[in-house]
């Protein structure tokens, strides 16, 4: 049963089908390849667009022209690197040992020289028999696999902000991402790293570092991460110039890389972390080290509340979880977590509501919710000041199963990055082969830099096959018109649809909606079985004399054609005309011949309740039946139920006993 329900949801046929979409991703690729080469050799001697055609000999439509696309633009993905102030990058994780040994495929393809990267999206069709891939193709500022080193990452990424900040600017560097993909690995490679560079230019480096964590209360607040056990909470105030500071925290002044690499071990070593379902060491809080590096010229000024002296900041979120992620929780965990995708999602928030301001000119001047979470409140003139140099590192998972994950986070990275899209430079247009084709302007605009959805279709059940379902469940015929697998529960009467594409063809039916139609229909059937099985119940109890009032024990008797006169008072009922026995009833009745008679006439009632009650036995155990048989079970069973003809012989007079549905 639990297998059915896996395969409507994607992340699980994602793993059953995974040699499908495996090959849908191999597709891709070679595609690429292909592109890439009739590019080079082709582009030259045909005119636009004709270079195009081979490839759609090649491959499936959309995937031909996705990849033709990616490959033709990569002569503007130097003038899409901006060298703005406000850059996004993304880097792709290897898969880790666990996701080798379950044997998950690279969902992920970095198109390096392109600056994009494509997420493959294995998805179920609502029919439940179709898979298909969908490719969506992400342009940012700079794109490293996972093979790329922390040195790579860090000369593209970290090295231009350090500069920057070594010579007097604010620079800001966010780690981003779902969890466990490498946010922390990420970061301490680059602090590493920066430890040695930093000290080339300047003599003395000071650094503070605190996170940002839930307290008791369930409030967001900033702690110290240098102060030692205590974790000492730490203020957040605008200063005077506009900018955030966090104040009252420890700083350290350092004058070499060793000593700088041991405050940034104690710092990490304070940190919050649990072992969590993804990740061992899993970050419970919003890191946050911060640089100074004091200008010459500029001793004795404070530094930290004048703009004398260079700002670095690097800033390793806590990861984003899905609920699937925190079932192994404790309490405070959760509670924690829900702090931590709060601040995430007002991070994201702002993010939309700058690109919506950016994008759409009736709602710019829309407020962005800077102040809705410390977080933002703390990372607010990374997104707004134009002099603040921000590098937003988004880290991805290779792995089919967080293909939402790597969504999301690409999304929300495209939309930070066209909130800022004003210093991107202008773009040549790009050939393209057909006029369909998204305009290469819009792909410097990051969010809408998805160039398409190519879609290729590997569905290993394509068969076809026509015919309708016609469940006979007891006397209901239910033309569902799909291929639906209920089961009936025999108490509760509840139905649940399960899609298996194995089902069609033993069933020989055919999907001719939606998911959405057959569960009307399931819900239609069950509240048939639902009221049919209650009327059934009371029908069952219409014959039972000790049952009936008053009033159906009088329009019993006026129904009977008795011989003689019967003396039974008004008020008596069902139950107190059982316990005065035969002799007793004979008692009331005018002569020998009425008291047989309305004797018989009670012992048919008896029979008749008999056999209702045995018809409703016999319903259980059909619906028990199909419980554990399921669709089967309903469909070998021809003899409709007997309990309506059973009903009709009910007395007239009396609550009829209701006809089941037909
Ligand atoms: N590029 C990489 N190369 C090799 N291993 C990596 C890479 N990125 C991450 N890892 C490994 O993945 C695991 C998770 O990484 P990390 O703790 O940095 O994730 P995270 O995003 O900080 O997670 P969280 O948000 O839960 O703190 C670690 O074991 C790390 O060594």
């Amino acid at each position: 049963m639990a297998s059915n329900h896996k395969l409507v949801c994607a992340r699980a046929a994602r793993r059953q089908f995974g040699g499908a979409f495996q090959q849908a991703v191999r597709d891709y690729r070679g595609a690429k390849l292909a592109a890439l080469t009739l590019a080079r050799g082709l582009e030259e001697r045909l005119p636009d667009g004709l270079s195009y055609l081979p490839l759609a000999f090649l491959y499936d439509g959309e995937v031909a022209q996705l990849s033709w696309e990616g490959s033709v633009s990569r002569a503007n993905a130097e003038a899409r690197a901006r060298q703005g102030n406000f850059r996004v990058m993304a880097r792709t994780r290897p898969l880790q040992a666990q996701e080798v040994e379950d044997r998950l495929y690279e969902s992920v393809s970095s198109e390096c020289g392109n600056n994009a990267i494509v997420v493959h999206d294995g998805r179920v069709h609502r029919d439940g028999r179709t898979i298909y891939a969908v490719h969506s193709r992400f342009c940012l500022d700079a794109v490293f696999n996972e093979r790329a080193r922390n040195e790579e990452v860090f000369e593209e990424a970290v090295q231009p902000l350090l500069d920057s900040a070594l010579e007097g600017g604010r620079a800001t560097v966010v780690f981003f991402g779902q969890t466990g993909t490498g946010k922390t690995y990420t970061a301490r490679g680059a602090l590493d790293l920066m430890s040695n560079l930093a000290f080339e230019k300047a003599e003395t480096v000071e650094m503070c570092c605190y996170e940002m964590a839930g307290t008791r209360g369930g409030r967001e607040a900033f702690f110290d991460l240098l102060a030692g056990h205590e974790k000492k909470q730490v203020k957040c105030l605008t200063g005077d110039d506009g900018n955030v500071h966090v104040r009252g925290a420890h700083k350290i002044v350092c004058s070499s890389p060793s000593e700088l690499c041991a405050a940034m071990d104690r710092a990490f070593a304070w940190r919050s972390s649990e072992c969590t379902e993804r990740n061992e060491a899993s970050s419970r809080s919003h890191c946050i080290f911060e640089f100074r590096f004091p200008q010459v010229g500029a001793e004795g000024a404070d530094a930290a509340d004048g703009n004398l002296g260079g700002l670095f900041r690097v800033v390793d979120l806590a990861g984003s979880e899905r609920n699937f992620e925190t079932q192994m929780h404790s309490r405070s965990m959760a509670e924690r977590g829900g702090l931590i995708n709060y601040s995430l999602l007002m991070l994201k928030e702002c993010a939309r509501v700058m690109h919506n301001n950016q994008k759409d000119l009736e709602s710019q001047g829309m407020h962005v919710p800077f102040r809705s979470s410390r977080l933002t409140h703390l990372l607010r003139s990374s997104f707004t000041d134009d002099s603040h140099m921000t590098t937003v590192v988004a880290t991805l998972s290779p792995s089919p199963t967080d293909v939402e994950h790597s969504l999301n986070t690409l999304q929300h990275v495209g939309m930070m990055r066209a909130a800022r899209a004003w210093e991107s430079p202008k773009l040549p247009a790009a050939p393209s082969p057909s006029e369909a084709w998204e305009p290469e302007s819009k792909e410097a605009a990051g969010f809408d830099a998805v160039q398409g959805r190519g879609r290729a279709l590997h569905s290993k059940l394509q068969d076809a096959r026509k015919g309708q379902l016609n469940l006979h469940a007891f006397q209901m015929k239910t033309a569902v018109g799909g291929s639906i697998m209920k089961k009936y529960e025999a108490q509760s009467a509840k139905t649940e649809t399960f899609i298996d594409a194995r089902w069609h063809r033993e069933l020989n039916v055919k999907v001719q909606d939606d998911l959405w139609v057959l569960r009307d229909a399931d819900a239609e059937a069950t509240q048939i079985l639902s009221s049919w099985k209650a009327e059934q119940w009371a029908a069952s109890k219409v014959h039972d004399l000790s049952r009936w009032s008053a009033e159906t024990l009088q329009a019993f008797l006026q129904s009977l054609d008795l011989p003689g006169q019967v003396r039974i008072p008004k008020t008596m009922t069902g139950a107190q005309l059982r316990r005065l026995g035969r002799r007793g009833l004979a008692a009331l009745c005018s002569d020998a011949a009425t008291a047989e008679a309305l004797d018989q006439a009670l012992a048919g009632e008896s029979q008749a309740g008999k056999a209702a009650a045995a018809a409703h036995r016999s319903t259980n155990m059909r619906m028990t039946a199909l419980g554990n048989h399921k669709v089967h079970a309903a469909i070998e069973i021809e003899e409709p139920m007997s309990a309506s003809h059973e009903a009709s012989n009910a007395p007239a007079q009396h609550e009829p006993a209701p006809a089941m549905a037909a």
